[in-house]
């Protein structure tokens, strides 16, 4: 069976579209699954499978078993290689659930070893003497502790992974000049133990790992280790068979949804609400069981022609802190994913077919409510944030964007929109 060249397991659905959007670097066809498909031929004559779960925060047997079952669903399509993705700052508590999937994924696959490697340079992720760095700080000093599912209190990844895992972890070293051409650094890793965590700081450092782990049959990550194994696997093919460009359609009317709180979103937000209409959903009265959906449709239908506009719920710690102790944090989390999704689903009932989603949870419950069964992959806006189109009909275009990625200005470059786009507000 001629199955795909590489098959990925995500925990979270912008996590796939990120680990998507760097295999897409490399010239493949990437195509991205919410949960294992209904339509299995969806993924016919994709060079890439990326199962997106939701498996990151949930209870560590269920995502094993999510995980295993999408594992054995991609063999059932012929996929050899396999790519476990998590987050590139190692998102996970004692309980899992890095080390109890990989794990639970080396049994199911008959793996004896698999590295870790989280690294992702262009956003700022590296990994030196098994430390995880964010930017200049430490992971445990980067914000990551304070992470509302998983504080990330410790940037020792060996210590972190151990802590989770049944069996020995340990360390190798990036490769050095020389190391992956005479086989030195496939022989360190061979001399290693079950769990691998692989330092990595820069980008020939994750090539190099690349080159000595492409053909092993499971490789755990971040997006960055994904794309740099897709680009071997296609160095190796004939130029024929390298893909040409899939271009995401451009037409249509776009709208952002905004459902991160995360400090890159507030940033995007407040740049784009400078000249965009825009509107903040007031969800303390939406916990209190006002009609913040009915109005906010009704502000939707007063919007003119086809320019793009803003939906959101994000708020600074502080307004988000006094919502949690009003409301209960979960409560608040699932009126507003209700809202954004509901919205969404009225967006494209409305004739939108360009939506930008900012937040991992929010993406999800949209595109849940969306019925979307796959997106293929486009070309990135911002590293690890590509455009993609749903496969069904109509078609949508969906930009997924992690709540921490991206620049100032992502919502605008999305869209295509420059500063002066069209009219600044008020005028
Ligand atoms: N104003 C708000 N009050 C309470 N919860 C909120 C608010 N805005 C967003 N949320 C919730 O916060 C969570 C943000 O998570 P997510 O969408 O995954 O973003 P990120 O990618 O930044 O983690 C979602 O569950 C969302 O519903
Ligand atoms: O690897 C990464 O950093 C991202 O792909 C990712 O998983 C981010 O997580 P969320 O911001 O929670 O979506």
């Amino acid at each position: 069976m001629n199955g795909p060249l590489i098959g990925c397991i995500a925990d979270d659905f912008t996590g796939a579209t990120d680990v998507a959007g760097l295999m897409r670097r490399s010239g493949m066809r990437v195509v991205q699954c919410f949960g294992i498909p209904q339509t299995p031929s969806l993924v016919d004559g994709f060079d890439a499978v990326v199962v997106a779960l939701k498996s990151r925060s949930i209870d560590a047997d269920l995502a094993c078993q999510q995980s295993c079952d999408a594992a054995k669903w991609l063999q059932s399509i012929g996929t050899q290689r396999f790519f476990f993705k998590y987050c590139s700052t190692f998102d996970s508590t004692p309980a899992g659930n890095i080390g109890p999937v990989a794990e639970a994924l080396m049994d199911c696959l008959d793996v004896p070893q698999t590295i870790f490697c989280p690294s992702f340079p262009e956003n700022g992720r590296t990994v030196y003497q098994g430390h995880l760095f964010v930017g200049g700080s430490l992971l445990s000093e980067s914000g990551m502790q304070h992470h509302p599912l998983n504080p990330m209190t410790d940037a020792n990844l060996v210590r972190v992974l151990a802590g989770q895992s049944k069996q020995p972890v340990s360390l190798v070293t990036a490769p050095r000049d020389g190391e992956v051409s005479d086989g030195t650094f496939a022989r360190r890793l061979a001399d290693a133990g079950p769990l691998v965590i692989t330092d990595a700081i820069d980008n020939d450092d994750l090539a190099g790992i690349a080159t000595t782990v492409a053909d092993h049959r499971l490789v755990t990550g971040g997006s960055a280790i994904a794309g740099f194994i897709a680009q071997v696997l296609q160095d190796r093919r004939e130029p024929t068979s390298v893909t040409a460009d899939i271009p995401i359609p451009s037409n249509g009317r776009s709208a952002v949804l905004a459902g991160s709180c995360s400090q890159a979103t507030q940033a995007q937000v407040q740049e784009f609400v400078r000249d965009h209409p825009a509107l903040t959903l007031d969800v303390e009265r939406a916990c209190r069981g006002e009609d913040v959906l009915g109005e906010a449709k009704r502000w939707v239908d007063d919007q003119s022609g086809d320019r793009p506009f803003l939906i959101s719920s994000t708020v600074d710690p502080e307004s988000l802190a006094r919502i949690h102790a009003g409301h209960g944090r979960s409560e608040a989390a699932a009126v507003v994913e209700s809202l954004l999704s509901e919205l969404g689903f009225y967006l494209v009932q409305q004739g939108i077919r360009r939506l930008v989603v900012a937040g991992g949870e929010t993406s999800g419950a949209i595109v849940e409510r969306l019925g979307v069964e796959a997106i293929r992959i486009g070309d990135e806006i911002a590293p690890g944030v590509p455009w993609t189109e749903s496969l069904g009909s109509p078609p949508i275009a969906l930009a997924l964007k992690s709540g921490n990625f991206g620049s100032t200005t992502f919502f605008r470059t999305a869209i295509g929109a420059s500063l002066a786009d069209p009219t600044p507000q008020g005028e």
